[in-house]
C-alpha cells in the first residue's frame, strides 16, 4: 500500500522503509525553533536535566517576535536569558527583535524544505507545511528533548486530505477557504490529523496563500497543514536559501498516487464565499452577508495568517478604491516581517495606510495575541486577519473578535460595520 506525504517524510526521517498511521516512530529533526515566550522554559529544563551542549547548534532557531521590542521587565529578562544561551551554545540562526513573526520569518530566511521535519514552541508552526514539510507545535518541555538528542517520538498520523478545485471568486481569498472548511469540520473535527490541501485551486494559489492555509490546520486540531511541493515550492525555497546563505540539500518528497487518506473532502472553491469566524470559535463561520450591519471598533491586519505582502495589498487596494476607512475604526497594520514590510514600503503600500489614517506597528506578534498593541476593551469588537478568535484573545473577555480575510476585513473599515466586500 501506498504512503502519504507525511508517511513517507516520517518513515525518512526514522530510517524506516514504511510506516502506517498510529505507527510510533522515533524521528531526526531537521528545523527547531523556539521563540522568546516558549524558549525560556526549554532552556530552564536543559539546565534542571544538567545538558551542556544542545545536539545541534545549527539546526536551532531562536527568534524573538512575540514581545518585541520588550514590552515588560519580564519580556526584558527573558531575552536576556536567551541571548545568553545563544551565546553560550554558539546558536547559528538568531533573530533578536527585529525579524518578525517566526513562521514568516523561517520559510523567507530558507530555514525550511520540503521533506525536512520542522518542530517549533508554538502551536501555528503547522504553517511550514505549505512548503512541503512536516511541520508541528510542540511544548517546549518536549523542546528541551530536542535541543538535547536531535530527536522525538511522534505516532504517525492519519492525513485528511482536502482536494480543492475550481475558480476562486473575485473577493474570495484562500482565508476564506480555510474558514470555510474549518466551519464544516469543527474545531476538534482533525484532532491529531495532518491536513493535506490539494487540488488545482491549490496549485493555483502563491506560497502565501498556501501558508494561510497550513497556517490553520492547528484551529481544526491538526497535528499539522501540509500541502505537496510543486515547482513554485522550489523555485521559493530555492531563493530564499540562496538570498540567506542557508543553502542545503533537500529532497522533494510526494505522497504515493495509491496513498490511503482517512477522509476526502472535496471542496468546490466556486461556492466559497466571503465569510467570517464568529465570535468564540474559529468554527463559528458564516457568510459575511449573514453579519453584515454591526459596527465594529477596531481592524487588525497583520499576523502569521494575513501578514504578508499580498494581504497588504489586497488591503490597501480595497481602502484606496473607497477612499478610506470610516470615521471613529481604528486600524492596526502589522506586517509579518521585516523583509514584508520593506517590500510593502518599496511598493508604497505603507505610506498608504499610514495616508489612510492606520497605524503601521513593527513585525511583531503584539496586536494578534494583544499583548502590546491594539489591545480590546469591554464590549468593543474587532475584525482581525489572525487565526484565533477565542474570548480574552485581544484583551478583554468581553470583546468580540470576527476572522476574516484581509479583503474583507479592509472592507469593514471602509465601512466602520461588518461587511460582505461585494456589497461596498
Ligand atoms: C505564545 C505562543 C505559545 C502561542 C502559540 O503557541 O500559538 C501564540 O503564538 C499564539 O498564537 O497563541
Ligand atoms: S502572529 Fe499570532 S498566531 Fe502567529 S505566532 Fe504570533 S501570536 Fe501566534
Amino acid at each position: 500500500m501506498g504512503m502519504t506525504i507525511v508517511e513517507k517524510i516520517l518513515a525518512k526521517a526514522s530510517g524506516k522503509k514504511e510506516v502506517s498511521p498510529g505507527d510510533i516512530v522515533m524521528a531526526n529533526i531537521d528545523v527547531a525553533m523556539v521563540h522568546d515566550i516558549t524558549g525560556p522554559l526549554t532552556v530552564n529544563t536543559l539546565k534542571e536535566y544538567g545538558i551542556e551542549k544542545v545536539w545541534d547548534p545549527e539546526k536551532i532557531v531562536i527568534l524573538f517576535d512575540h514581545q518585541v521590542p520588550a514590552d515588560s521587565i519580564k519580556a526584558a529578562e527573558n531575552h536576556i536569558l536567551m541571548r545568553k544561551f545563544v551565546k553560550e551554545q554558539g546558536i547559528k540562526y538568531f533573530y533578536d527583535i527585529r525579524e518578525g513573526v517566526c513562521h514568516q520569518v523561517l520559510p523567507e530566511k530558507g530555514h525550511i524544505a520540503p521533506g525536512e521535519v520542522v518542530v517549533g514552541a508554538d502551536s501555528h508552526t503547522c504553517t511550514h507545511g505549505a512548503l512541503g514539510a512536516f511541520a508541528t507545535g510542540i511544548g517546549s518541555t518536549d523542546m528541551a528533548h530536542v535541543f538535547a538528542t536531535g530527536k522525538l517520538w511522534f505516532k504517525v498520523p492519519e492525513t485528511i486530505y482536502f482536494n480543492i478545485t475550481g475558480e476562486l471568486k473575485p473577493y474570495v481569498t484562500s482565508k476564506d477557504v480555510i474558514l470555510s472548511i474549518i466551519g464544516e469540520v469543527g474545531v476538534d473535527g482533525a484532532t491529531y490529523k495532518a491536513c493535506q490541501f490539494g487540488g488545482e485551486t491549490v496549485k493555483k494559489m502563491s506560497i502565501a496563500s498556501r501558508m494561510t492555509m497550513t497556517n490553520m490546520a492547528i484551529e481544526m486540531g491538526g497535528k499539522t497543514g501540509i500541502i505537496e511541493p510543486d515547482e513554485k515550492t522550489i523555485q521559493y525555497v530555492k531563493e530564499a536559501m540562496k538570498k540567506h546563505g542557508t543553502e542545503r540539500p533537500f529532497e522533494v518528497i510526494k505522497g504515493d498516487e495509491d496513498a490511503e487518506f482517512a477522509e476526502v473532502y472535496e471542496i468546490e472553491a466556486d461556492k466559497i464565499e466571503p465569510v467570517f469566524a464568529c465570535p468564540h470559535n474559529v468554527d463559528n463561520v458564516k457568510q459575511a452577508r449573514e453579519v453584515a450591519g454591526k459596527p465594529i471598533d477596531q481592524v487588525f491586519i497583520g499576523s502569521c495568517t494575513n501578514g504578508r505582502l499580498e494581504d497588504l495589498r489586497m488591503a490597501i487596494e480595497i481602502i484606496e478604491k473607497h477612499g478610506g476607512i470610516a470615521k471613529g475604526v481604528r486600524v492596526v497594520v502589522t506586517p509579518a516581517s521585516r523583509e514584508e514590510y520593506l517590500k510593502a514600503l518599496k511598493e508604497g503600500i505603507i505610506e498608504k495606510f499610514l495616508k489612510y489614517g492606520c497605524v503601521v506597528t513593527n513585525p511583531s506578534c503584539s496586536a494578534c495575541m494583544g499583548s502590546l498593541y491594539g489591545v480590546l476593551g469591554p464590549g468593543e469588537v474587532c475584525v482581525s486577519t489572525s487565526n484565533r478568535n477565542f474570548r480574552g484573545r485581544q484583551g478583554s473577555l468581553e470583546a468580540e473578535i470576527y476572522l476574516a480575510s484581509p479583503i474583507t476585513a479592509a472592507a469593514c473599515a471602509v465601512k466602520g460595520e461588518l461587511v460582505d466586500p461585494r456589497d461596498l
